[in-house]
């Protein structure tokens, strides 16, 4: 089955397009991330999702039913955790956990599920006194009650330490080893790249890529950067390196020397340096990230042009 199913969907807010006729199919049991700098339309997509808000054109659908007309079947089988969230002061963490079992009906262990998210000592405190990390963490044991088949997760690390990020895509794994989609929006690759079987980037409300984090990768071209300091530069050697084969770029910055090219020809670059009488002070190597590709598909320049699918 098919979990997510956004059909030419299109939200206008007065003369706003936040989502610009967007088509995207998420599966049943794919843990997917959904990615865009501030303003892309991914809180719009969400909200849309959870008919929260309805869209301006197009249709959605989630868990094979009719994210409108069927709201509450939806929102009976999803967890979600909101981006902006509000927990009740005066109630302990025990006593949200609780409310939510309740609304859904289901039998969980409050305790196992405060436990799970590593806020089990905290249950006895009123939610107030939670630090930021702590509230959010137990939204998220309040979007596990009743073990649902779909997660919607809106930017689940911000607010996290490392360690609390790196168990929430601990989690994310879990939910979805158990057979549960989740869909989870993110500014940061970082967060993605390690949990998610494929990728979405949006931009001003466009998908500009669709891919397998893989696949993503693939399009970096696998490039290395070589951060090289030299004794010396001239534009001399700089002209013989940018003519050599494999690489695609050479720049110098005093005496340090930024070199793109093909993986196989880092060892050519070091060796014409030595060939031309430069000294190779140090030298490092640098992927080209995921995170370049994400900034350069979400550039403005890039996003002014008509923002086809790549
Ligand atoms: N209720 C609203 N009324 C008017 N404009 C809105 C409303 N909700 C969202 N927008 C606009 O729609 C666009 C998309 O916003 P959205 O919150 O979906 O982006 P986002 O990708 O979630 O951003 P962020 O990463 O900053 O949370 C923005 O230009 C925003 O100002």
């Amino acid at each position: 089955m098919t979990a997510i199913e956004l059909s030419s969907v299109t939200k206008r807010f007065g003369p706003v397009t936040a989502v610009d006729d967007l088509t995207l199919a998420i599966e049943d049991g794919e843990i997917f991330g959904f990615l865009g700098p501030n303003g892309a339309g991914k809180s719009t997509v969400i909200s849309l999702l959870l008919d929260f808000i309805r869209p301006t054109a197009g249709t959605v659908r989630v868990l094979g039913r009719d994210a409108q007309a069927e709201s509450l079947a939806v929102r009976e089988r999803t967890g979600v955790l909101p981006d902006a969230y509000h927990v009740y002061d005066r109630l302990t963490g025990r006593q949200h956990v609780d409310f939510a079992i309740r609304s859904k009906g289901t039998d969980d262990d409050p305790d196992a599920l405060l436990e799970r998210v590593g806020i089990e000592d905290a249950g006895d405190r009123k939610a107030g006194t939670y630090s930021k990390g702590m509230a959010q963490r137990l939204m998220l044991a309040t979007a596990l009650v009743g073990t649902p088949e779909l997660l919607v997760f809106d930017e689940p690390t911000t607010g996290l330490d490392p360690t609390g990020a790196r168990e929430m895509r601990d989690i994310i794994r879990a939910e979805r080893d158990r057979g549960a989609t989740v869909f989870f929006s993110s500014h940061s690759l970082h967060q993605v790249e390690a949990v998610c079987d494929r990728v979405g980037i949006l931009n001003r409300g466009r998908l500009v890529a669709l891919d397998s984090v893989a696949g993503l990768r693939e399009r970096t071209g696998g490039g290395a950067r070589l951060r090289i300091t030299a004794d010396q530069m001239s534009d001399a050697v700089l002209n013989t390196l940018r003519s050599q084969d494999g690489v695609t770029a050479a720049e110098a910055d005093g005496q340090t020397l930024l070199v793109t090219c093909d993986p196989g020809a880092k060892a050519d670059v070091i060796a014409t340096l030595r060939g031309s009488g430069v000294d190779v002070v140090d030298f490092a190597t640098e992927t080209t990230s995921l995170e370049d590709l994400f900034i350069d598909y979400t550039t403005d320049e890039r996003a002014a042009a008509p923002g086809e699918q790549r």
